[in-house]
């Protein structure tokens, strides 16, 4: 097999066709329970933006998230990605805008009794026929894709590893591979690094930075921890309590702006280090 690092006619390495935007004005999310998790959220997210997310536990990352991929849907607002109005999406139209949107998450979300190149494949599923998907039958096509993903994350050795096997880091990259795979207009990351020690959370989030810059493709990722959120986005926004408390340049954050969104002073708990 070539050097697909190197590669640019490759098909996840090819720069997104056409990233995605997101719009949201005056968003409210209430829960059944009564909670409101986003409350008059507006928001103008770029195409090929790299943004970070931050705030407390409990602050509305999660469900900024969800609402975003139409898992979560909006009580008042309205809310574009990628031009669709999610506000009215149902059923076949939802399901082909999440095929658009890689999803990473926290506790990686892999099926961990299968391979590691089937974890991918499962990126290819909504490019791909119900019958072939029932059969198992991936085309040659979709497989390459699946390696030309594990390779960008520097994986493509562990393919046919359980993915159990692997560390968490390794796991986190399947993730990441399985969202390439999609060949997605925008990428959405929840805690993507919580559960992994300092320098692999490193690693994956320049994992998720080159995704950004070499293929331009838009990146939303929550964090709470602020010299990840300085580092790796360029864009910052801050949630406490449902809402925007701060919307700017990341690298330039000060301290007080994340006390500010923390509402309260800086912790070692803050820092990943
Ligand atoms: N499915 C749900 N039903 C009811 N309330 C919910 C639901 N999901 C989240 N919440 C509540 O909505 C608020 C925002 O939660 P959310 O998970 O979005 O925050 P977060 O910043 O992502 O926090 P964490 O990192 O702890 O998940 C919290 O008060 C939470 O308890």
């Amino acid at each position: 097999m070539t050097d697909l690092h190197d590669s640019a006619a490759a098909g996840v390495h090819t720069p997104a066709a056409a990233p995605w935007s997101i719009r949201m004005r005056d968003v409210n999310v209430r829960y059944p329970n009564g909670v409101v998790a986003l409350k008059d959220v507006s928001l103008n997210i770029e195409a090929g933006e790299m943004v970070s997310v931050v705030g407390l536990s409990g602050s509305g990352k999660s469900s900024l998230i969800r609402t975003i991929n139409g898992l979560v849907p909006i009580s008042s607002g309205t809310l574009e990605v990628g031009g669709r109005h999610l506000e009215t999406a149902r059923g076949r139209e939802l399901r082909q805008l999440r095929g658009e949107i890689g999803m990473i998450f926290q506790g990686f979300n892999l099926a961990r009794r299968a391979s590691v190149l089937n974890n991918v494949l499962v990126g290819r599923l909504a490019h791909t026929p119900t019958w072939r998907t029932l059969l198992g039958l991936y085309r040659a096509d979709d497989k390459q894709i699946a390696y030309e993903a594990l390779n960008s994350v520097g994986i493509l050795a562990k393919a046919y590893d359980r993915a159990s096997t692997l560390s968490g880091g390794q796991q986190q990259r399947v993730a990441i591979a399985r969202a390439l795979a999609q060949q997605p207009k925008l990428v959405l990351a929840d805690e993507p690094v919580a559960s992994l020690d300092p320098p692999t959370a490193h690693g994956v989030m320049r994992d998720l930075r080159r995704i950004n810059q070499d293929l331009g493709i838009t990146v939303l990722t929550n964090l709470h921890l602020l010299d990840l959120a300085r580092t790796y986005g360029t864009r910052l926004i801050g949630l406490r309590a449902g809402e925007v408390v701060y919307d700017g340049p990341a690298a330039t954050a000060s301290d007080a702006v994340f006390e500010t969104i923390y509402g309260r002073s800086i912790q070692y708990e803050d820092v990943l280090g």
